[in-house]
């Protein structure tokens, strides 16, 4: 089942997205497991790179806050399919979520897309990789 509430928080942040450089507004809301909701928008800067993406903005906001449980995460853009998550922000997922947690990309329109953390990137780098064999 889909958390459109979720969805609708992540639409919500997306309008203090700050987006001089590429004008393309992202907002993400992460539900950990006791059911608090830490929501996120991209942040971008005059020195591009330093740019961070709504899931990361979410997700770091919430490790910061000790947080290490998590349930679901939803994000959305004015795109014309739901948006996909970038690379980086896949790669901290996994780090974070467990494989079967949810993430449902959307856009304005109302399309969902659900997916799992491990259909979003399978065969992940992890921290158990960094042990030698
Ligand atoms: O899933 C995504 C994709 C892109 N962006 C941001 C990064 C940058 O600020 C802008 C354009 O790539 O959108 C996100 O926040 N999340
Ligand atoms: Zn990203």
């Amino acid at each position: 089942m889909v958390n459109i509430e979720l969805i609708e928080k992540a639409k919500e942040v997306r309008e203090r997205a700050y987006t001089p450089y590429s004008n393309f507004k992202v907002g993400a809301a992460l539900k950990t497991k006791s059911g608090k909701v830490y929501v996120g928008c991209n942040i971008e800067n005059a020195a591009y790179p330093v740019s961070l993406c709504a899931e990361r903005v979410a997700i770091f906001k919430a490790i910061s806050e000790g947080e290490t449980e998590f349930d679901e995460l939803a994000v959305i853009a004015d795109t014309s399919r739901p948006v996909p998550p970038c690379g980086s922000c896949r790669q901290v997922m996994s780090e974070f979520f467990a494989k079967d947690t949810n993430v449902y990309t959307s856009n304005l329109q109302g399309e969902v897309k659900k997916m799992t953390v491990e259909e979003l990137l399978p065969f992940s780098f992890e921290p158990r990789d960094l042990e030698k064999h």
